[in-house]
């Protein structure tokens, strides 16, 4: 009989209980996972890079746990309006205009280069990817649902969800309504009954070029729905984990949590919250101006530096982004990839048998270091600290000599936990793949060289050669096919 999969335990900072938790699998052995996604109406900056790369980290840890994860995170390419409220211009169609563009080339143009950005980070693309626009029907029928459940009602061919009809609302900020009602208290709008109720779905004006038919005339969904609609479409009720950004806690995140459980949807079981990359302090954001672009620092900056420096912060902690913080993380990725590197290439030359009992020992106490880190609520900054301790020991150790056996231990740790897990080394990176690349030109163009010697006679300068490469472990050997190296 075969024993069923055991994990260890995971515990998560869950925004609704306000504490940690330990994590239980709806599906035993399998993770269901949605994150807010982008707006993509503008190029993506290093704020949005750490919301990416703090949940690309979570499903990746769950994946080396072994679990299965279903990723899901959406494009919304319609309803978010410039104020983020019930208001104001579609972002999409602004931008549309601006660049005399079609809303769905925006969509198009903005959602590649977000792949592209995110891909540079080493990202993983999510399993699911859907739209907002290509999901108008689920959209409708949970608005349906919602006035049939006396949660939500019409107005002037809008529709809008009614906060007082369910006392829940604002379980997830602990904001009170009453509350909200003394801080918020702003004109009731036009045809809302309360201003605090938010939109589902909002009757378009003549000029409004993204429209669809709707029982209540023709019209586009509000923001927050699409998100509730598509990830009970996708993950099903009661799945286990949304994340975005803390600034989504309220309101989108606690409409999203209303709207799916007034339909009588149970919806996310923990909830994670990013918090924000700062520069001097503010939050980096599109609107403030204060950004700066992925692909602009891609221009400067190895984007695996920049996924360093974001995995060196906790996904709870403020990340300040600063130029200090760069050249440290510049420091820091270098000292890893460095011993990964000699590691691998002296793998390459071929180590031979040896006690590496200690420097195994020692791997072995790093990786039990970086594994409780991650169990606790992800804190990517003490297995970074762990992968600095295994490097410490990794670099005393290949002052003398090291075995087969103790290498490879190292290689293990350093692949699987900082590769795999953390995402440090995208392909081809401080593998030695580049450095054994760069190798083999280098040595193409030296026995090219030689040859040209040889081809006129100059026979000392070609023996020279020879010898000095073969001080440094390479041996050219003449064949008839003409010449070869081996190490
Ligand atoms: N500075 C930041 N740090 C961390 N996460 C961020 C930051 N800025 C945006 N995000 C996250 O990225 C996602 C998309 O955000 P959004 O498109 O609203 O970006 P934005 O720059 O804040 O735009 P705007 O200023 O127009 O609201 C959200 O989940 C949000 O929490
Ligand atoms: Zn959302």
């Amino acid at each position: 009989m075969t024993q069923p999969q055991t994990f260890p335990d995971v515990y998560i900072h869950d925004t609704l209980q306000r504490r940690k938790v330990k994590f239980e699998a709806t599906s035993p052995g399998r993770v269901g996972m949605y994150l807010c996604g982008p707006t993509v109406y503008s190029d993506a900056h290093v704020g949005h890079a750490k919301k990416e790369v703090a949940f690309d980290v979570v499903r990746r840890y769950f994946l080396h746990l072994g679990y299965a994860v279903r990723y899901v995170s959406n494009i919304t390419d319609v309803g978010h309006l410039q104020n983020d409220s019930d208001d104001g211009e579609d972002k999409m169609l602004a931008r549309a205009r601006l660049e005399q563009l079609q809303p769905m080339e925006v969509a198009e143009k903005y959602f590649w280069s977000f792949m592209d950005d995110m891909g540079r980070l080493n990202v993983l693309r999510p399993s699911i990817q859907p739209r907002a626009t290509g999901h108008i029907g689920e959209q409708i029928a949970l608005i349906e649902e919602l006035i049939s459940r006396g949660h939500a009602y019409e107005s002037a061919g809008s529709v809008y969800f009614d906060v007082r009809s369910w006392p829940n609302y604002g379980v997830l900020s602990g904001r009170k309504l009453d509350d909200q009602e003394e801080g918020t208290r702003e004109e009731v709008r036009g045809d809302k009954r309360d201003a605090r109720d938010f939109a589902l779905w909002k009757n378009a004006e003549p000029s409004h070029i993204m429209r669809w038919e709707s029982p209540w005339g023709q019209g586009f969904p509000g923001w927050h729905i699409e998100c509730s609609a598509m990830s009970l479409k996708y993950l099903g009720e009661g799945f286990d984990i949304h994340g975005g950004g803390l600034d989504l806690e309220f309101p989108h995140h606690e409409a999203e949590i209303a709207q799916s459980e007034a339909a009588g949807h149970p919806f996310a079981r923990y909830w994670m919250h990013n918090n924000m990359l700062t520069i001097g302090g503010e939050k980096m954001s599109k609107s403030k101006g204060n950004f700066t672009t992925l692909s602009d620092l891609y221009k400067r900056l190895d984007p695996m530096v920049v996924r360093f420096l974001l995995v060196g912060s906790h996904y709870r902690s403020i990340t300040e982004f600063s130029p200090e913080a760069f050249v440290s993380a510049q420091n820091g990725y270098r000292r890893l990839t460095e011993a990964l590197n000699e590691v691998e290439r002296r793998l390459k030359a071929g180590a031979g048998e040896e006690n590496d009992a200690a420097l195994i020992g020692k791997v072995g106490t790093h990786r039990a270091a970086f594994e409780k880190a991650m169990q606790d609520d992800f804190n990517t900054p003490e297995a970074v600290a762990a992968l600095f301790g295994l490097t410490r020991d990794v670099n005393a150790a290949l002052v003398g000599t090291v075995g087969k056996a103790g290498l490879e231990a190292a290689q293990a740790a350093y692949r699987e936990l900082g590769g795999e897990v953390l995402g440090l080394f995208a392909e081809g990176q401080a593998s030695g793949e580049d450095d054994g690349q760069m190798l083999d030109t280098l040595l193409e163009l030296v026995l090219q060289a030689r040859q040209n010697y040889r081809l006129n006679k100059q026979y000392a300068e070609s023996d020279a050669l020879r010898e000095r490469l073969a001080a440094v472990g390479l041996t050219i050997e003449d064949t008839k096919d003409g010449a070869r190296w081996k190490k």
